[in-house]
């Protein structure tokens, strides 16, 4: 049968207290894809974030859950709160009538220069049940994924010397064969060539904080999280007097897990896919410093 041409949506409105999100690697970006719509960053500094009819609310039905204050709230609930953009509720604007948005913090509000990494975690980004049409698309995006247990979807990393930030989107990154991660990915996030020195700390600060992501999902057996991402951010400008005066570098990164779209309840089993994701990324990670030491 002869396939009719898609729809063409406009591009809606901005409202005039947002912009697009200047700080966003992936996924579905304002004015592009079928939907036209995407991140947008609010005066008061937070983001929102589209429910795209018919998948975005299982989103905001999981932030709902993690962050209303419930009686039933447990351990697992507590500890994960820390290691994600603090939800806000819904918010939505008359200029997109029907359409509801979820309101995060911005993590990369805090920085002058922020440099960010965008990862899916997990050997697999399809959910239990999905159609076969569906795992062959992802699949296919970046067939190593299955081996390497994560994809780098996009990064922008601010280089002081030109003041300018490379960027890398999804097309570049699945090009990457397995034995390039390190170096031709996770390396140029750090721009190596520019204070060496400042970017082994940031290293170990993100270690540590991936240790602690590490350590939820060994223990958590209440949710199984499908092709959500971890979003590495850290201040890319930074003077040499900041450096001497051994800052603190637990303020100069921050990681947090994103992007909610397929979520199911654990059922008492840990994630044994995003577990491998995490412990596979910690590796590279630990490769990568040892290459700078
Ligand atoms: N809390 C946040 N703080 C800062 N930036 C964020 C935050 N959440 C998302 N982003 C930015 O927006 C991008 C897209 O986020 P997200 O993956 O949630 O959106 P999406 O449109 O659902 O993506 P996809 O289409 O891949 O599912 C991220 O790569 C990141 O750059
Ligand atoms: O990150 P990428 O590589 O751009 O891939 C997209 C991303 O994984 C979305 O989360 C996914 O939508 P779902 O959340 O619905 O799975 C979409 O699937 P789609 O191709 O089925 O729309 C992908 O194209």
């Amino acid at each position: 049968m002869e396939e009719l041409p898609k729809e063409r949506v406009p591009t809606p409105p901005l409202p005039p207290d947002a912009t697009p999100l200047k700080t966003q690697v992936s996924g579905h970006f304002y004015g592009q894809k079928e939907t036209k719509l995407g991140m947008l960053e609010l005066k008061d500094g937070t983001l929102v974030k589209p429910l795209i009819p018919h998948k975005g609310d299982k989103e905001w039905v999981f932030y709902h859950s993690v962050f209303e204050p419930s009686e039933s709230m447990t351990k697992d609930i507590e500890n994960l709160r820390p290691l994600l953009a603090q939800y806000f509720g819904i918010w939505n604007t008359p200029l997109h009538p029907g359409i509801n948005y979820i309101k995060l913090e911005n993590i990369t509000q805090k920085f002058s220069k922020p440099c960010i990494l965008d990862v899916k975690v997990g050997p697999r980004s399809w959910q239990p049940g999905s159609s076969d049409e569906k795992r062959v698309r992802e699949t296919q995006k970046y067939p190593p994924q299955s081996q390497v247990g994560f994809r780098l979807l996009g990064l922008k990393v601010y280089q002081m010397a030109s003041d300018s930030y490379l960027e890398l989107d999804a097309m570049y990154m699945r090009k990457l064969q397995p034995s390039d991660i390190l170096t031709k990915g996770i390396l140029l996030y750090f721009h190596v060539e520019e204070n060496i020195a400042y970017k082994k700390k940031i290293l170990v600060a993100f270690i540590k904080q991936l240790k602690k992501i590490h350590d939820w999902f060994s223990i958590q057996t209440s949710y199984h999280f499908y092709a959500s991402s971890l979003l590495f951010v850290y201040e890319g400008l930074v003077t040499d007097v900041q450096i001497d005066q051994e800052l603190s570098y637990e303020d100069m990164v921050d990681v947090r897990m994103i992007d909610f779209t397929h979520v199911f309840p654990a059922h008492g089993l840990k994630d044994e896919n995003c577990f491998i994701g995490v412990t596979k990324l910690l590796n590279q990670f630990k490769a990568a410093l040892q290459l700078l030491s």
